[in-house]
């Protein structure tokens, strides 16, 4: 049985479960279930503070656990990402209020709040800058208002929390995060129950990703038709009972889905239709 770590708590924990559920597995159905056992499939998922994820992954008493790149870095575990996610997207940065910090050399001597001391004091080390840094659980925004700091380093997304905070960012950011899929460093990686479950995941971030295209088109225009639509390896063309006339099929990325159809009807195809894809294995 495959042994999988998912995040209990916080931004991971809702879109962890939902891609899981859309993958075809069983999830929990109330948030106090730390464990749950999923016989179809032979999953077993564990149900854990995503900080913790990475060191039980490293210790080889799970196979695989979903958390987000920072979380895996600032951990230090011996654990490596195999799949990203695409949710929970975020960078990290320092931020001080406006003024106090033009480059990176300015950090010298001050003291930087952060949740993340794991990737904030790797930061500091490769840049040879010489600061302390305070440890703090969450809502590090209010530590530079409050005097415990003059410098946070934290997880920003729409930069809400820092305007809400008279803050801004400063320098460049420190990394660009999202959730991932991670295994133990050096695992087999081509454990066959691995190699299925993230082909399933894989499956859900295609779905989401895609859209089935289907139209009509004359014969004469197909070879421009099947530039605007190339697929993911070859569209496929079928003959209609007009003659001069094929139905073409093509996946394509859902967010160009209207501009391609726009074109696609300006080279005179018709009957130009999308359709969602609910799961696929490439
Ligand atoms: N606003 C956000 N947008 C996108 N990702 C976020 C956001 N806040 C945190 N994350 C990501 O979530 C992960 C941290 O999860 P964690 O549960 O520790 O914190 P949290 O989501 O802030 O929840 P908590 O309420 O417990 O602080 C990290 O990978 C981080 O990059
Ligand atoms: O740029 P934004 O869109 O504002 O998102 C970033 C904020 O979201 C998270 O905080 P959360 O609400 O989880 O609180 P926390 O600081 O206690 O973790 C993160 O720690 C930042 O504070
Ligand atoms: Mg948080």
């Amino acid at each position: 049985m495959l042994r999988i770590a998912v995040p209990n708590k916080g931004s991971l924990s809702g879109p962890a479960a939902e891609m899981l559920h859309e993958a075809g597995y069983q999830q929990r159905r109330e948030s106090k279930e730390l464990r749950i056992v999923d016989p179809v499939n032979e999953v077993e998922f564990f149900y854990l503070r995503p900080r913790d994820i990475a060191i039980y992954v490293a210790s080889g008493q799970l196979d695989i656990g979903l958390t987000g790149r920072d979380l895996l870095i600032d951990s230090g575990a011996e654990a490596e990402e195999i799949l990203p996610l695409g949710f929970a997207r975020s960078t990290f940065r320092y931020a001080t209020k406006p003024g106090t910090i033009s480059g990176l050399a300015d950090l010298t001597g001050k003291t930087i709040a952060t949740s993340y001391e794991g990737i904030v004091a790797a930061h500091l080390a490769e840049h040879g800058i010489d600061a302390s840094v305070v440890h703090l659980d969450g809502a590090v925004e209010t530590a530079v208002q409050l005097g415990v700091a003059q410098v946070i380093a934290d997880v920003v997304e729409t930069g809400t929390s820092l305007r809400n905070a008279g803050l801004e960012v400063a320098g460049e950011p420190i990394m660009q995060s999202e959730a991932v899929v991670i295994r133990r460093t050096g695992a087999d990686a081509d454990d066959p129950k691995v190699q299925q479950f993230l082909r399933r995941l894989q499956g859900v971030l295609v779905a989401r990703t895609y859209v089935m295209m289907d139209y009509d088109c004359r014969v004469e225009q197909l070879e421009k038709a099947v530039a605007l639509t190339p697929g993911l390896e070859s569209p496929t063309v079928s003959p209609l009972h007009n003659e001069g006339w094929v139905a073409v099929r093509a996946m394509v990325p859902a967010k160009e889905a209207q501009r391609i159809m726009d074109d696609l009807y300006d080279i005179g195809a018709r009957a130009i239709l999308t359709t969602a894809i609910h799961a696929c294995r490439l």
